[in-house]
């Protein structure tokens, strides 16, 4: 019997590249030897019901064509089953295929790593019934957040950019409680942000030294600096070298409940909730496919 794969792809992803590199890929599978299902779904609900479709028919592995949002969604039925996650990353941010070292910049390449690839188990983590392999973010980036979805113009960054500085003028440090492993902390911060992986948003390493599988969450927390300090910190988190300013903090977590007062969190890029929220690791708890 030939392996089989399911190629659902986000025909939305990184502005319609999702649709194009589906077109690439599928063939050269086929070539391959494999037998693809191809689904697209209409909406990310119907894609969602594909994709536990999928896990229930038992097929080897799920292969997804989309960004971070579309693998935040295949996690979904994915995780703790036996069917593996392959990913052609065809997002904006692409942060999962940048932890895997999956290539970012050629469908061909990375339709290789479907084909021939070894298989690598990474914790997920979870909030309620709600898994994320990225970063959970609750602070200054989800007020970012929740401005530019409420903002109709311009489109793209440039939609995050004037959100940043709109929100970087009224924003104030936020009163949190936070619970880790039981011990309860209260003070005020930017942001905390709980990692199962070291970055967000396109390679903000904010979450800077999270492994995929060590069992264990990254807490960050960016207590309260100035405006012209957090803009000159901002650069950094690209290297990750923010870890050196004197407000950040950082720790280790299997269980963390983060509660304030009117703030959203985020996680893989994807709306999540209001606080308070509590996130768990679960080890070892997806299949991936990796070069
Ligand atoms: N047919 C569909 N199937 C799956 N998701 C869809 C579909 N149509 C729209 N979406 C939406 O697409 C979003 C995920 O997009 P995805 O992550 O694949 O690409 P992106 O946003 O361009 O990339 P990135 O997350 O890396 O920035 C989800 O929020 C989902 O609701």
């Amino acid at each position: 019997m030939p392996e089989q794969i399911a190629l659902l792809t986000n025909p939305t992803s990184g502005k319609g590249k999702g649709a194009r590199v589906a077109g690439e890929v599928a063939p050269r599978l086929r070539h391959a030897g494999f037998s693809v299902r191809e689904l697209t779904g209409r909406d990310a609900d119907e894609a969602l019901d594909l994709a536990r479709g999928c896990v229930e028919d038992g097929v080897e592995t799920l292969a997804v064509v989309g960004g971070d949002g579309m693998v935040h969604l295949a996690v979904q039925a994915l995780a703790g089953s036996q069917t593996r996650l392959g990913l052609v990353p065809a997002g904006t941010g692409n942060d999962v295929a940048r932890y895997l070292d999956l290539p970012r910049k050629s469908a061909h390449a990375a339709t290789d790593v479907l084909i021939g690839g070894k298989e690598r188990t990474i914790d997920l983590a979870r909030v309620g019934t709600r898994y994320y392999v990225t970063v959970l973010a609750a602070g200054f980036d989800a007020k970012v957040n929740e401005r530019a979805n409420q903002m109709t113009w311009p489109r793209g960054q440039m939609r995050y950019n004037l959100a940043t500085i709109a929100e970087l003028r009224t924003f104030r440090p936020i009163p949190y409680v936070l619970e880790i492993d039981g011990d309860e902390q209260r003070f005020e911060a930017m942001m905390v942000a709980v990692g199962n992986g070291p970055s967000f948003g396109g390679g903000l390493r904010i979450t800077e030294g999270a492994l995929l599988d060590d069992g264990l969450l990254d807490v960050v927390v960016i207590r309260p600096m100035s405006k012209t300090s957090l803009v000159r910190t901002y650069p950094k988190l690209f290297k990750g070298t923010h870890v050196l300013h004197p407000e950040y903090r950082h720790y280790p977590a299997r269980t963390v409940t983060i509660a304030a007062p009117g703030v959203v969190a985020y996680a893989d890029g994807e709306r999540i909730g209001a606080l308070p929220l509590t996130v768990e690791v679960v080890p070892q708890a997806l299949r991936v496919l990796v070069p």
